[in-house]
């Protein structure tokens, strides 16, 4: 086990991810938890794991006082309040892509199942009743679907259905001619034209207030009479009362639904609080949220969330963070020792200064200028403030909590070229005066500091660290040196500025933190200015 940490998993996942979890937390197991008993023990959870029916709401995240992941395993996260655990500082991870070939593979099945009436047929011949002629169906050849959102899932379905021989039209304002060009697809402009055209319809947006009912009573007056209609996303994106008027009334051929408005429970053997009218009807044919229910996908998304949980309970940045702009593992990799170095900083100057910061001037030269610089001013942020602040400061809300605290942070890079590959410089304004540091990477993630509030000293950043700014004369490094044996604390490594209008810094590792009355023994010796404790 890493750490104590304490994770709920509120919905089924793989056991490859829970065996994962367990080998690194205590695992609470609660599928189908009522949202009132949750909403009670989430308190004693470092981290819940979810998949689309838990309702993550502002209100349960307040209640889980020590929660800092929620784990998505799966793909879509409408059923949690992300803006709420951004303000909150708690990560949101997913498995975006762990389950879209299944969810793809699903909406075929569908849409062949409800061409051909595979599952009435399939219900009747074993009642023994064998009369095919009340199941002719239609072909897919020739015929013209449309897709609503092209996006991972939605440009699946369009290379799989271009196979079928079909012409494959897509509505999705949100990307590239080239992408609807790359999936065979032609573009349409508006909605509209989607729904005039197709003769099948499959929809693959996320649940947003945009997309919720954007099939309703007025877009299924505009359809071919006898388009046949598939929702594999979200319930609600076809507005349900809607579609059953248009399906009873042959408008809608027929519909295939893997998801609904409310979700039912996937835990009971009968769902008697279940009450669809949808499901009365012999053109529908549903399946219990089935998407993603393939042994591939769940064993990915279910030992990916895993996964990604523990990483983001220990601290480390993971790729899937939802609340948090995204990078790949290649730039995460990259970026990593410069976060680290950035932290520092931020942390050096609340170490320094207790006065709380206006603004913060970030300068990228070198070979971490190429790096998202975004990324760069959250770690300075994360390290300044997480210290400082009551609330969990870290890479998802930082930008956020300075914002609302009324820092200013201007990030540039320039060209410039210094005796370093690469420099990260930051200037710290305060009410008072402004402060200046910069650090460097060595190698592959050898952190130096290389100015100290104007300093020129390098020395690389260790748990416990003193600064002294003396007049630079004879002697009181001497004093210091004698001062910290006589306190048994050991020095690791020493560095001195060269003098700086007669005075100068030394940087000390040490072994331990100094005591208060170490620390003001050292400041009354003669030519020292200011002493400095600093736990990195
Ligand atoms: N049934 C199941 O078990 C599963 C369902 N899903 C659901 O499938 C949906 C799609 O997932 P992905 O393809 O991974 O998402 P994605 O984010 O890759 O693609 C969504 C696409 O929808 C487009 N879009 C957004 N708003 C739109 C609008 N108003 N009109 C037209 N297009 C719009 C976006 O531009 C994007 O290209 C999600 O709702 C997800 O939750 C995903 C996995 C399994
Ligand atoms: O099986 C599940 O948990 C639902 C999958 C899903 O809808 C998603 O990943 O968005």
């Amino acid at each position: 086990m890493d750490r104590e940490y304490r994770i709920i998993v509120t919905e089924r996942i793989d056991e490859a991810g829970i065996q994962y979890l367990k080998e690194h937390a205590e695992v609470d197991i609660k599928y189908d938890v009522p949202y009132e008993e949750l909403l009670k023990i989430i308190d004693e959870y470092d981290a819940i794991i979810v998949r689309s029916v838990t309702n993550v709401s502002e209100e349960l995240m307040k209640a889980g006082k020590k929660l800092k992941v929620v784990g998505r395993a799966g793909n879509g996260t409408d059923n949690i309040d992300l803006d709420a655990a951004t303000r909150l500082g708690i990560i949101v991870v997913n498995t975006p892509e762990g389950n879209i070939i299944a969810a793809a593979e699903l909406t075929i099945a569908h849409i062949l199942a409800i061409s051909r009436n595979l599952p009435q047929a399939n219900y009747a011949a074993k009642q023994k009743d064998f009369r095919r002629n009340r199941f002719n169906g239609v072909e897919l050849y020739g015929k013209t679907v449309g897709i609503i959102g092209l996006g991972r899932i939605g440009s699946l379905v369009a290379t799989r259905l271009k196979a079928f021989g079909m012409r494959v039209i897509a509505y999705d304002p949100y990307i590239s001619d080239e992408r609807f060009t790359k999936f065979g697809a032609e573009k349409v402009e508006n909605l509209d034209d989607l729904l005039r055209q197709s003769d099948f319809i499959t929809i693959h947006t996320p649940r947003t207030p945009e997309t919720m009912g954007m099939i309703g009573k007025e877009e299924l007056k505009k359809v071919k009479k006898g388009v046949r209609i598939v929702n594999c996303a979200r319930g609600g994106l076809i507005d349900e009362e809607a579609l059953y008027e248009a399906l009873k009334e042959g408008i809608v051929a027929a519909a295939a639904l893997d998801v609904f408005v409310k979700e039912p429970s996937y835990e009971k053997e009968r769902d008697e609080d279940f009450d669809n009218p949808l499901l009365n009807l012999d053109n529908v044919i549903v399946t219990p949220h089935l998407g993603a229910s393939t042994v591939e996908a769940q064993y990915n998304v279910g030992y990916s969330v895993a996964k990604a949980v523990i990483a983001a309970l220990n601290g480390e940045i993971t790729p899937n963070v939802v609340n948090m702009p995204q990078l790949d593992k290649e730039e995460l990799f990259a970026m990593k020792p410069f976060l680290n170095l950035g932290e520092k900083i931020g942390n050096i100057y609340y170490q320094v200064e207790r006065e709380p910061v206006k603004k913060i001037e970030i300068n990228l030269s070198g070979d971490v200028a190429q790096c998202r610089s975004q990324f760069i001013s959250m770690s300075v942020l994360k390290g300044l403030l997480d210290p400082v602040l009551n609330e969990r400061v870290n890479f998802v809300n930082a930008e956020y909590v300075a914002k609302s605290r009324g820092i200013d942070v201007v990030v540039s890079s320039s060209n410039e070229v210094s005796d370093y590959t690469n420099l990260v410089k930051v200037r710290f304004e305060n009410a008072k005066r402004s402060l200046e540091f910069a650090g460097t990477v060595f190698g592959k993630n050898e952190l130096r500091i290389v100015n100290f509030m104007g300093y020129e000293v390098e020395f690389a950043p260790s748990e416990y660290m003193l600064v002294v700014k003396n007049v630079d004369k004879p002697g009181v490094i001497g004093q210091i040196g004698t001062l910290l044996g006589v306190s048994k604390v050991n020095i690791s490594m020493m560095r001195v500025s060269p003098s700086k209008d007669g005075k100068a810094l030394m940087v000390l590792g040490i072994d331990r933190g100094l005591s208060r009355e170490t620390l003001s023994m050292i400041k009354n010796i003669e030519g020292v200015e200011n002493a400095i404790m600093m736990n990195l």
